[in-house]
């Protein structure tokens, strides 16, 4: 959550290998954020959009090309140096959230925190005060089957923010809400985003949420339009 935060991709390309010959799915993807930046991609089915946050995500290699976190290649780190890296840069949301149905709402808030070993005691204020920012600080000791799915997808993003990341990377973050949810769930992953100077980018077929981050860009034929 830094003022350093940046992201610069650089003519990244990936292909990959299939039966027949091979698929390539990005093709010179360049983007330059800055602290406090929010972009959504957008595109067709198979365009790449996942792709592409999973290398952003440093959870998948470009072929080609180069990623920068803050400063920082982390395909360079080692991959113990890159878990850590990616656990302190870069906070994720999913469409599906993602969290651990036997813990409770802020023990799932604390779970990138726990990565480090026993959490501190500012991870536990910082989570409570995450969930208080979220409008739930009176379901903290709840299982996320008794929360709802807008409820579920906020446990998500304070999760998501409870490192301070300089990155979060959110995929379709609204997909299973209806539309009054999705837009209330827009609304505080944009607070929380402008509040903190964290770079966001979302992938996404919502046109309501696209158009509620600053800038959009299309994937087409492996390139950002
Ligand atoms: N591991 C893989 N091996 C081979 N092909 C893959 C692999 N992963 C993805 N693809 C192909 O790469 C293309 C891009 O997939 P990707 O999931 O990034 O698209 P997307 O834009 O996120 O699609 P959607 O909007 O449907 O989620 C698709 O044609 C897909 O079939």
């Amino acid at each position: 959550m830094s003022n350093e935060s940046q992201l610069k991709v650089e003519n990244v390309s990936k292909s990959y290998a299939t039966a027949a010959d091979s698929l390539r799915v990005l093709d010179g993807v360049s983007l330059d954020l800055t602290a406090g930046e929010s972009l959504a991609i957008v595109g067709p089915s198979g365009s790449g959009k996942s792709t592409l946050l999973h290398i952003l995500g440093t959870l998948d290699h470009p072929d080609q090309g180069s990623v920068h976190i803050d400063g920082q290649d982390p395909f360079q780190l080692s991959p113990k140096q890159l878990a850590a890296f990616r656990n302190e840069h870069i906070g994720f949301v999913f469409q599906d959230h993602h969290l651990l149905p036997q813990l409770t709402v802020i023990e799932n808030v604390l779970i990138p925190a726990l990565a480090h070993g026993k959490p501190k005691s500012e991870s536990f204020v910082r989570a409570e005060h995450l969930l208080h920012s979220v409008g739930l600080s009176d379901r903290i000791g709840h299982l996320p089957s008794e929360l709802s799915g807008g409820e579920r997808e906020r446990v998500a993003i304070a999760r998501a923010l409870v490192m301070q990341p300089s990155l979060i990377l959110a995929d379709e973050p609204t997909g299973n809400l209806d539309r009054r949810t999705a837009d209330a769930v827009t609304e505080l992953l944009l607070s929380l985003q402008s509040e903190s100077g964290v770079i966001l980018i979302a992938v996404t077929h919502s046109e309501t949420l696209a158009a509620a981050l600053q800038q959009r860009r299309e994937l087409q034929d492996g390139r950002l339009l």
